[in-house]
């Protein structure tokens, strides 16, 4: 059989079939509508203005890369007039880390932005290496979630950056959909072509430490449901994005505060980083993580003096960390 042409130029021959469309497009194409696609997006959002400093979360991998490639190519093309930056943050994972930390300071010289690396280790005194040997494998998600979110704050405002972007394809949206669905949390409501075929620069191992298992359920379900639906990937995340969370649900949210030990933003006296910290400084790690062993921790006193502490958190303005929309 002969090889179909791109349905869009109709001369150059189709290499893949877009699930969002259906449509069998070329190389060139798909270069062409995913990158209008992401400026249709920044510029219909109003994202960003002229001048604005932007960092990019960038971890070495396919999407940041992608991220960080498209980003540096609309500013040049439709002259966006951003500062961009890279921004890695160091878990401290050997092997893993250390590895695609290297392919971020390649992506550095590649695309000619600064990068500003920042490391658990020098921000909560805990590499990611450090929690496993104490926490195990089980839970160690958690504490890389929430000391990677709040690194990825503290290093934007070193940075004094506007905005910070982090990459995300439609597999991963479509998995977090369906397991805020799965645990009943809706109040907190890809693919890797576009690297591939670019050639990019990307680290592609997955983390060592993350079996995550429930969202591996969550990307079996989808890849069954896509084999029967091309379509189902992108259905899912605007059936998610459609969502009315009701007045009743937002009303259980609690407000959002700033952490009385680090000043970062939370909606409880202490950030769960801090709370995450103190387990692991007074060796009870899952203190954070279970209800049963916050409790036997602070039945055992208050924390010590000399507990070690994350330090205080200012915006570059000198002013306290204020609400910054979560995603989740
Ligand atoms: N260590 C890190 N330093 C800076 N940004 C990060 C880091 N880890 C994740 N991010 C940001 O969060 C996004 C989503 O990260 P996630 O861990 O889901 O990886 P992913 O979907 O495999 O993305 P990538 O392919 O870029 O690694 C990344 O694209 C990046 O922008």
């Amino acid at each position: 059989m002969a090889p179909r042409s791109c349905v869009l130029c109709e001369k150059s021959k189709a290499i893949l079939k877009r699930p969002k469309t259906g449509q069998q497009i070329c190389k060139e194409c798909f270069f062409y509508v995913f990158e209008t696609e992401v400026h249709n997006t920044i510029t219909q959002s109003k994202l960003f203005s002229p001048g604005d400093r932007v960092a990019i979360g960038a971890s070495g991998g396919k999407d940041s890369t992608v991220l960080a490639y498209v980003l540096k190519t609309l500013n040049e093309r439709y002259k966006y007039g951003l500062n961009l930056f890279l921004l890695s943050i160091d878990e401290g994972i050997t092997g893993y880390r250390d590895d695609s930390l290297e392919t971020v300071k390649r992506n550095q010289q590649q695309y000619d932005m600064p990068l500003k690396i920042l490391s658990y280790d020098e921000l909560y005194g805990w590499t990611m290496d450090a929690i496993v040997s104490q926490v195990g494998r089980k839970n160690n998600c958690t504490f890389c979630g929430v000391f990677r979110r709040q690194a990825l704050d503290r290093g934007a405002a070193m940075l004094n950056v506007d905005h910070i972007v982090t990459g995300h394809n439609a597999d991963d949206i479509a998995e977090t959909v369906l397991m805020n669905i799965m645990r009943g949390d809706i109040a907190r409501l890809g693919r890797c072509t576009y690297a591939y075929f670019k050639k990019l620069d990307y680290f592609s191992t997955e983390c060592i430490y993350s079996p995550d298992a429930y969202r591996g359920h969550a990307r079996t379900f989808l890849k069954d449901l896509e084999a029967a639906r091309p379509s189902a990937i992108i259905d899912i995340i605007h059936s998610g994005e459609a969502f009315e969370v009701s007045e009743e649900v937002k009303s259980t949210q609690k407000a959002q505060q700033t952490c009385k030990r680090c000043g970062y933003m939370s909606s409880n006296d202490l950030c769960k980083a801090c709370t995450l910290l103190e387990g692991l400084e007074r060796g009870m790690a899952s203190s954070g993580i279970t209800d049963r062993a916050r409790k036997k921790m602070e039945a055992e006193g208050p924390a010590p003096d000399n507990l070690r502490t994350i330090p205080f958190f200012r915006l570059p303005s000198g002013q306290p960390a204020v609400a910054i929309e979560s995603p989740s």
